[in-house]
């Protein structure tokens, strides 16, 4: 019956009257797709809404959690929202489980053997459901450089740049909601006009009071305006970034409200909520489905022509191994017959931290979240005109490569022979409140009535690479997760710089600055050895990890897909997520996720119709 109900809605088109429930597929039942899709996060719906856009083709895509809007209430929804929501993980402010997977890092030399809550999204829409929705792309130089490890010239930025349109449509800023001096620059022709995609991208209707202040402070380290915002291939000076925000009321824009909720409504794509995919199943070499679970019962969907593993940096590689794709003797240590013996799974995995200094300040930042009558008025704001502290999600950033000479020859070298010769080595962040050893502002603000603010630094060069690998054979185990943060002693050269000029750019920003530092503070930390010592301490996440099964060509014994996102060494199987990117691009990534997902569906639509 249900399949009567599917083939009739997709023969009358837009005709009928439109079923939500046609959408879901039916759990504990085994069923057949062309495509099945692991995991419904920011790569994996956009996959599927192309997939399915092109008619031809059953797709499913099976996720584990299930809709942000009803497991996390306004959170997840209201960009003002983002950085309050159990990012600041401890034992005391447990992390959001129904929308995340709540995993922790092993012990971490680098950042002083302490172990850090590493979010990810377990909701339809994964990440981009999580991420503080700041949207950009990487240089010219990026996109060159993956094109050449990768033997392909399709990753080239302008090769690239029809996929970072189609994804999305731009809303120019509502300079009549925004402060004066919040006006924003950026190149239109970046963003499509023909045809956009389906995410959202605007900047808020609110421009936080401190990120006001950002260009005296970023004019005094000598860096200048932006003078293409961060889309163009070009990551250099200060500016507004925008955000995945609906500009139509404000709501975050994430992979489900965009691509799903349009597939949902034009397409005969089947959803599993609530699904958990716990091995893929093989004939030989030949993926052929997916077995899941839901409720602790297990049942399996079987793949006509593809699986697509959408599973994200973590559990991407880890579902890999746990099929038998992955390093022989660490798969055989767990006892799991070896499919194809591939030494690159989960190896590689590139990421970054932030930290920065913090001062009180004379504007309000989400400090004043504290005071209920703030609160109110910013809900009220929020509600009826689509305005106010609420909207707000990423604010202002700059990007710097330090000059040669105030880098160490070994940096030097080691740095030019990584990366192109646009790359940034550090982005900075104006943050909008008090983030101290600890990512969250609603935990770690110490509410004592004034308003906090922090400049944090990112290290985009990082030469540090992490792993992830199996704790045991059952898959209801999270990953050992183990980032390697400072393992190579450039990355620390780079941040200690990094934290100096932090230090010059709020002497540039003295006019909104109340009293001295107030945390770290000059006096408890001015040496290099202090400095080292505060960043090993306080070092949080930015949440970017990635290239842990890194593309790459065939004659890379540690490549993991080739440049269609296809698993080396087996047959109907590919990654499409930010685990197949060789490695971390500068910037924010999820823009780059998205386009290469829209691109690898692309491939995938193709070979449908010359295998
Ligand atoms: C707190 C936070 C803030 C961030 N801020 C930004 C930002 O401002 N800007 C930016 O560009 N990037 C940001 N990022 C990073 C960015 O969001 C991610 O890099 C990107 O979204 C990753 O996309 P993905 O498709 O690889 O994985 P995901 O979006 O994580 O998708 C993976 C999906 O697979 C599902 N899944 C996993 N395993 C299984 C399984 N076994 N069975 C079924 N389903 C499964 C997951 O539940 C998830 O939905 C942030 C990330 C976080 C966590």
């Amino acid at each position: 019956l249900d399949n009567f109900l599917l083939a009739e809605a997709n023969e009358n088109g837009s005709g009928y009257q439109p079923l939500w429930s046609n959408s879901f597929g039916v759990p504990f039942v085994n069923a057949t797709y062309d495509y099945v899709i692991v995991g419904g996060g920011t790569a994996g719906l956009a996959v599927a809404w192309k997939l399915a856009l092109s008619g031809k083709y059953d797709v499913a895509v099976v996720e584990a959690g299930g809709f942000y809007e009803q497991d996390n209430g306004n959170g997840s929804v209201i960009p003002g929202l983002a950085p309050l929501q159990g990012l600041g993980w401890d034992s005391n402010h447990p992390a959001p489980l129904l929308i995340d997977w709540g995993f922790v890092t092993e012990p971490q030399k680098g950042l002083d053997d302490r172990s850090l809550f590493y979010a990810r999204g377990k909701t339809l829409g994964g990440c981009s459901a999580r991420a503080h929705g700041a949207f950009m792309r990487g240089t010219k130089g990026t996109y060159q450089k993956w094109a050449d490890e990768v033997n392909d010239p399709s990753y080239e930025f302008d090769q690239l740049l029809p996929y970072f349109k189609n994804s999305s449509t731009l809303t120019p800023p509502n300079h009549s909601k925004r402060f004066p001096n919040g006006t924003v620059v950026y190149d239109e022709t970046a963003y499509a006009t023909k045809t956009p995609g389906p995410l959202q991208i605007s900047w808020p209707n609110w421009a936080i009071p401190l990120g006001t202040w950002g260009s005296s402070g970023f004019e005094n380290i000598g860096l200048s305006t932006s003078k293409t915002g961060f889309s163009s291939g070009v990551l250099e000076g200060h500016g507004w970034i925008p955000g995945t925000i609906n500009p139509v009321d404000s709501h975050r824009s994430s992979s489900q409200s965009s691509f799903l909720k349009e597939a949902m409504l034009k397409t005969s794509l089947k959803v599993y909520t609530r699904a958990f995919a716990t091995k893929i199943l093989f004939n030989q070499t030949t993926a052929t489905g997916i077995e899941l679970r839901t409720e602790g019962v297990s049942y399996s969907l079987s793949a006509r022509k593809e699986v697509i593993l959408s599973a994200g940096v973590f559990q991407s590689p880890h579902l890999l191994m746990l099929s038998g794709v992955g390093p022989k003797e660490h798969l055989q240590s767990h006892g799991i017959p070896v499919v194809h013996d591939r030494p690159g799974v989960g190896q590689n995995l590139h990421d970054k931290t932030y930290v920065g200094t913090g001062f009180r300040v004379n504007v309000e930042t989400s400090s004043s979240l504290d005071s209920p009558e703030y609160a109110a008025e910013a809900a009220h704001d929020f509600l009826y005109n689509q305005t106010g502290p609420l909207t707000n999600g990423p604010a202002y950033v700059a990007f710097e490569r330090l000059p040669t000479s105030s880098l160490s020859p070994t940096a030097q070298a080691a740095l030019q022979g990584n990366f192109s010769s646009d790359w940034p080595h550090i982005e900075y962040l104006i943050e909008n409140g008090f983030s101290g050893n600890n990512s969250d502002y609603a935990t770690s603000d110490p509410k004592d009535g004034y308003n906090y603010g922090t400049i944090s630094a990112a290290i985009s060069t990082t030469l540090s690479r992490g792993n992830v690998s199996l704790r045991s054979n059952d898959p209801l185990q999270p990953p050992v997760i183990n980032p390697n943060y400072y393992s190579n002693p450039i990355d620390m050269e780079l941040a200690i710089a990094a934290f100096k000029r932090v230090r010059k750019i709020w002497a540039g920003m003295a006019n909104v600055t109340i009293g001295p530092e107030h945390y770290p503070g000059t006096a408890a930390v001015s040496t290099d050895g202090e400095i080292e010592q505060y960043i090993r301490q306080n070092s949080i996440m930015i949440w970017h990890a990635s290239a842990t099964c890194k593309m790459g060509s065939a004659n890379d014994s540690m490549a993991v897909v080739d440049s269609k996102a296809r698993v080396f060494g087996v047959e109907r199987l590919r990654v499409v997520d930010i685990s197949a990117i060789p490695f971390l691009p500068p910037g924010h990534p999820q823009g780059t996720v998205y386009a290469l997902a829209l691109k690898i569906a692309d491939d995938v639509l193709r070979d449908a119709e010359s295998p």
